[in-house]
């Protein structure tokens, strides 16, 4: 069964893109693992599939699986690979994209970077989740995080190196976080600027996590370290992030690049 993908990273955080909108895949967790290992299948962070839209409004339905076949909420650095892939498909320029965490209104920019609308986050434990009720802004955690989802889980540690960044695997899987979470360390280089890196839920430790820097910057601004406007420096390049005081909004703008787009037989794939 011969389907087309297209190759698309966000500052090194890359994506096999799989379109349904003409018909269903046969995907399955096993399936998706498959194809995102990085010598056996094509190889990618995060497998993404386009749907036709069924939200009022909604261009199209994105979703989102790890490299494990798990489904995420939420993906920044690939909502920004599709809102460029549909303008170059269909000229619109502000797609809004379906997700599991609601609708995501996007923007290409003058200078071709695209600004996605990723809402409101979410503090409460519940909607983290966490596995007990505490205050999402000092997790009873060694290293003092602070937690949000932006419709995926994060904790961010605040830190003066990324020293526990070999920590990530643990943390993604201690008990506090039901669902497991992802895991950002940031260092705080000036009120507008700041160094992450992020463990991925699903994935380990990716050039770039686009939720990861919203998370960060809303729980730094929850703690009083940062401005709500802030740039954040990953592996992979930068993005800007802002959270808007007005609509509490965060709007995240960064570049989007197609790398390749090819053609994968999903039968010769494990089901
Ligand atoms: N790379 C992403 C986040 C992908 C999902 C995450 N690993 C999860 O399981 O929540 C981003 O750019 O936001």
């Amino acid at each position: 069964m011969l389907t087309s993908f297209h190759k698309m990273h966000g500052l090194g955080n890359d994506f096999v893109i799989l379109d349904e909108r003409a018909g269903h895949l046969p995907l399955t967790p096993v399936r998706i693992a498959a194809l995102a290992h990085r010598r056996r299948g094509i190889g990618c962070d995060q497998l993404v599939t386009l749907r036709p839209a069924c939200a009022e409004g909604a261009d199209v339905f994105v979703r989102f699986f790890n490299p494990d076949g798990s489904e995420a909420g939420a993906c920044g650095n690939a909502s920004r690979c599709v809102a460029d892939l549909v303008w170059r498909q269909t000229g619109n320029a502000t797609p809004v994209l379906q997700t599991r965490a609601g609708l995501l209104p996007t923007r290409r920019e003058p200078d071709g970077l695209v600004t996605v609308d990723m809402g409101e986050p979410r503090t409460d434990w519940q909607d983290v989740p966490l596995a007990k009720p505490v205050d999402t802004l000092h997790l009873p955690l060694p290293g003092d995080p602070a937690a949000a989802s932006m419709g995926n889980p994060h904790a961010t540690f605040f830190v003066p190196d990324f020293a526990l960044l070999a920590q990530g695997d643990a943390l993604e899987h201690d008990p506090i976080f039901p669902d497991r979470a992802n895991i950002g360390f940031a260092r705080m280089d000036a009120p507008d600027r700041m160094r992450l890196k992020v463990h991925e839920r699903g994935a380990g430790v990716t050039e770039a996590c686009g939720s990861g820097a919203c998370a960060a910057v809303v729980n730094a601004v929850r703690r009083g370290l940062a401005a709500r406007t802030c740039t954040v420096e990953l592996d992979g390049g930068t993005l800007r992030i802002a959270w808007s005081a007005q609509t509490n909004h965060v709007l995240m703008t960064g570049s989007a690049t197609t790398a390749f787009e090819g053609t994968v037989d999903l039968a010769a794939y494990p089901s």
